[in-house]
């Protein structure tokens, strides 16, 4: 059987030869499935109608099920086999390269505006719930949330001890506490006390006897096996880090059929609330400058002062969580791992994880982590908090539903003004807002080498951040 559509100005080749499998190709270009279904997945987010034959291939598109004949491996401790793998994965993507490149790189798309794709989502319609999700091998369990896959144990090596579960009932951090004490704190985990839910599970407030509020992260039963991993990373790593800009580890319980993870309660919600306006009052420009600055000084000490280096792979606007003061304080540890830990090392290759939109497309292509993949992220972020708009909004216009890219090409039109969130409440100087875009499309630049480090971009940030201050004072 031989498949054959034309979406834009690409060409999608697939053959089913009795008994011997299916090969995939993109203009002529041989591809691996999963490629060749995400590249579907975005002419399909850009209204190209796929005939049953190629829904069916590709089935659950803007799921996971295609994605289950990924067979990478985690690899921490299997350097030789994962290079291994790399040549193989890497000759798998060759043919792929190139329309990934130019699909995922603002720079390149402007060259290519004629034959031009969309940027990155393997789920555009996940944009306005957008949800931590990784490409599992396999994985027939339902996920806890859409794009959020349960971790596949039969096929993943269990990493190091590091992650390898106590069979006693454990605690640490500054609290120690019962369940009946933390029953007691949220009111028996009451809806009145839930403040959020994640791929985890759901988040409680909870008010201890001391009168300490913190937060209550308690992991779903139903997907408790799966997510062992998700919690002794989050435990682990969340137990080695203290900044102002990370959110504080208190304690957890493993104990039963509970995982619970305590940390600081962090009240005035997340930076995706207030970008919506759903806190009352929107961002001022500067609390958008410090806001970004926090999230940058978080991920600095992360990538580089932390006692190994963690990558968080999760950054977003949802984890990024506000004080009253409006300091921001990076969430979130479920994905995050630590980097290399051998200086020859210059990656990790490791399963795809983190959240649609704010995906590294080097990492999506080659499996290759290193902390460039929360660079981009960042620039993502940095994108989403001067124009309000989350990485992909799938009711905009075609040429609106990247956003990134949106921006990219307004930029570089000089329509720089135009993208500003009409929230905000004043008007910047369009050379600091230039910096700014500069900056974020630096970030979130196709390959890592591209992208500068979290260092430089702080260097960046303060520079800018001093420049509108004093601008701010000549205006008084
Ligand atoms: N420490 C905290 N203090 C206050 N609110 C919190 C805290 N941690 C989480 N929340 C709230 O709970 C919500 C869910 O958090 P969680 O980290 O479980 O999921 P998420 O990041 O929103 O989604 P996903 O798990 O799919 O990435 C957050 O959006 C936030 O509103």
């Amino acid at each position: 059987f031989v498949g054959s559509t034309v979406c834009q100005s690409d060409h999608f080749t697939y053959k089913k030869v009795y008994q011997r499998g299916s090969s995939f190709a993109i203009n002529g270009n041989p591809v691996d499935r999963i490629h060749f279904c995400e590249a579907m997945l975005i002419h399909k987010a850009k209204g190209c109608v796929l005939g049953d034959s190629f829904r069916d291939l590709c089935y659950l598109l803007g799921g996971r099920r295609f994605l289950e004949e990924k067979h990478v491996k985690d690899s921490e401790n299997n350097e030789a086999e994962s290079e291994n793998r790399h040549v193989k994965v890497s000759l798998a993507a060759s043919g792929f390269l190139l329309f990934c490149c130019a699909i995922c790189c603002p720079c390149f798309h402007k060259e290519r505006k004629a034959n031009s794709h969309e940027v990155l989502p393997k789920e555009s319609n996940s944009v306005h719930q957008v949800s931590s999700f990784e490409m599992s091998p396999s994985s027939d369990k339902i996920p806890p949330s859409p794009f959020r896959a349960p971790p596949s144990p039969s096929r993943v090596p269990q990493s190091p001890s590091r992650y390898a579960m106590s069979p006693r009932p454990s605690r640490m951090g500054p609290l120690s506490l019962t369940m009946s004490q933390i029953q007691t704190a949220t009111n028996n985990f009451s809806d009145d006390n839930q403040i959020g839910e994640g791929g985890f599970g759901i988040v409680y407030k909870g008010i201890l006897d001391d009168r300490q509020v913190v937060a209550i992260k308690r992991a779903k039963k139903e997907h408790f096996e799966n997510l062992r991993k998700e919690f002794k990373s989050e435990v682990d790593l969340l137990s080695k880090i203290g900044h102002r800009n990370l959110v504080k580890l208190l304690g957890y319980v493993d104990k039963g059929d509970e995982r619970l993870i305590i940390t600081e309660y962090v009240r005035n919600g997340t930076l995706r609330d207030h970008l919506d306006g759903t806190r009352g009052s929107t961002l001022s420009f500067n609390q958008r400058l410090e806001i970004v600055i926090d999230v940058c000084h978080g991920l600095t000490y992360l990538h580089s002062y932390a006692e190994r280096q963690i990558i968080h792979r999760d950054i977003k606007s949802s984890n990024i969580l506000l004080t009253d003061s409006m300091r921001a304080k990076v969430a979130d540890f479920g994905f995050a791992r630590g980097g290399p830990s051998d200086s020859n090392q210059t990656h990790i290759l490791t399963q795809v994880k983190g959240t649609v939109g704010y995906l590294d497309p080097e990492y999506m292509r080659t499996y290759q982590l290193t902390a460039k993949s929360d660079v981009y992220s960042f620039g993502i972020l940095l994108v989403e908090i001067l124009t309000g708009r989350r990485p992909v909004e799938a009711k905009k216009p075609h040429d609106e539903r990247i956003t990134v890219r949106w921006a990219f090409d307004k930029y570089n039109e000089g329509k720089v003004l135009e993208l500003v969130d009409p929230k905000a409440r004043e008007r910047v100087d369009e050379k600091i807002l230039k910096k700014m875009f500069s900056l974020a499309f630096q970030c979130a630049a196709p390959t890592r080498k591209e992208r500068p480090d979290m260092e430089a971009v702080g260097k960046q940030l303060w520079a800018i951040r001093s420049t509108y201050l004093r601008r701010s004072m000549e205006q008084k």
